[in-house]
């Protein structure tokens, strides 16, 4: 099973990158130019595009969009819940990354409208999970303060409730449907130190699920462990978080097939 897993996560990395899919990325300030050349690093082709003017005719023409609440305005809701009710129109899938949602009343009211628009896949850290689960999480801003382990309950009953995949991440990441269930080991602990670096996965989620719309817990895991066998390689070679950023980008981007099914490290639950 976990061998399997591994296979069909090394067909859809090789056909994303086959495939240079277009993903629609409404990402915060921080995030917006990492996460565009993570994305294509990695294969994919980034568009950066949120106003509400247009976000809702491009994400009709994207393969993925992916919405991201990092930094909120109210031009910039607008332009996430166009976005999300144009990709349902189309029939795109659609990810959301939660960033800090149970900080302020703003944000959470932003996700619970966002939420109802029923994201593809929802994408955060174990303390954003925790909190959208209803519970009590140790985060208090953009990084996490809880375990991934923690979070993987309230995945599972998000999962169910959203009719969503969850994808918890951290130190070992955490995938589910709420049936189905995954873990994926690799990574770096530079990687929390590089800021973004959960935006641009998601962003990259995008680009999976682009290629692959109806296998959107495979596109999930696949993309996960592309983060998670590119951060483990780079983290070989650097000496800190800026180095990192430099070998991580040239990691996704030098990646092959047969060195990602080698590292991939996939534990079916
Ligand atoms: N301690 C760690 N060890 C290995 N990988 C990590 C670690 N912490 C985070 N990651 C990886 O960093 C990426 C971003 O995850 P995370 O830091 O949880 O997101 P966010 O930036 O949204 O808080 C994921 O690929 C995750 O697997
Ligand atoms: C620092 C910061 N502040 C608002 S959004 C953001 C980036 C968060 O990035 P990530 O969730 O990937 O750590
Ligand atoms: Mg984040």
């Amino acid at each position: 099973m976990t061998t399997e897993t591994s296979q069909t996560a090394t067909d859809l990395f090789e056909r994303m990158r086959a495939t240079n899919p277009l993903v629609q990325c409404i990402t915060n300030y921080v995030a917006m130019n990492y996460a565009a050349n993570v994305l294509l690093a990695a294969g994919a082709s980034p568009a950066m595009v949120h106003t509400p003017e247009e976000s809702g005719e491009f994400a009709a023409i994207a393969g993925a969009l992916t919405v991201n609440i990092g930094t909120l305005s109210p031009n910039w809701v607008e332009g996430m819940i166009a976005a999300a009710k144009a990709a349902n129109r189309a029939g795109k899938p659609w990810v959301l990354d939660p960033v800090a949602h149970f900080a302020t009343g703003y944000r959470r009211d932003a996700v619970a409208e966002l939420l109802k628009l029923k994201p593809t896949v929802i994408r955060g850290n174990a303390s954003e999970i925790i909190a959208l689960g209803g519970g009590q999480s140790a985060g208090q801003g953009v990084d996490s303060g809880d375990p991934v382990e923690q979070a993987e309950e309230a995945a599972r009953g998000l999962a169910i409730a959203q009719g969503a995949i969850v994808a918890v991440t951290g130190e070992v990441d955490f995938v589910t449907d709420g049936k189905r269930s995954v873990r994926i080991a690799g990574g770096s602990d530079l990687m929390p130190k590089v800021t973004a670096t959960g935006c641009s996965l998601t962003a990259l989620v995008g680009a999976y699920l682009a290629i692959a719309p109806d296998q959107a817990f495979e596109a999930t895991v696949a993309a996960l462990g592309n983060f998670a066998v590119a951060g483990e390689i780079a983290a070989n070679t650097a000496n800190g978080p800026a180095s990192f950023m430099t070998a991580f980008i040239d990691g996704l981007h030098r990646l092959d097939g047969a060195t990602y099914a080698k590292n991939l490290r996939i534990n079916v639950l």
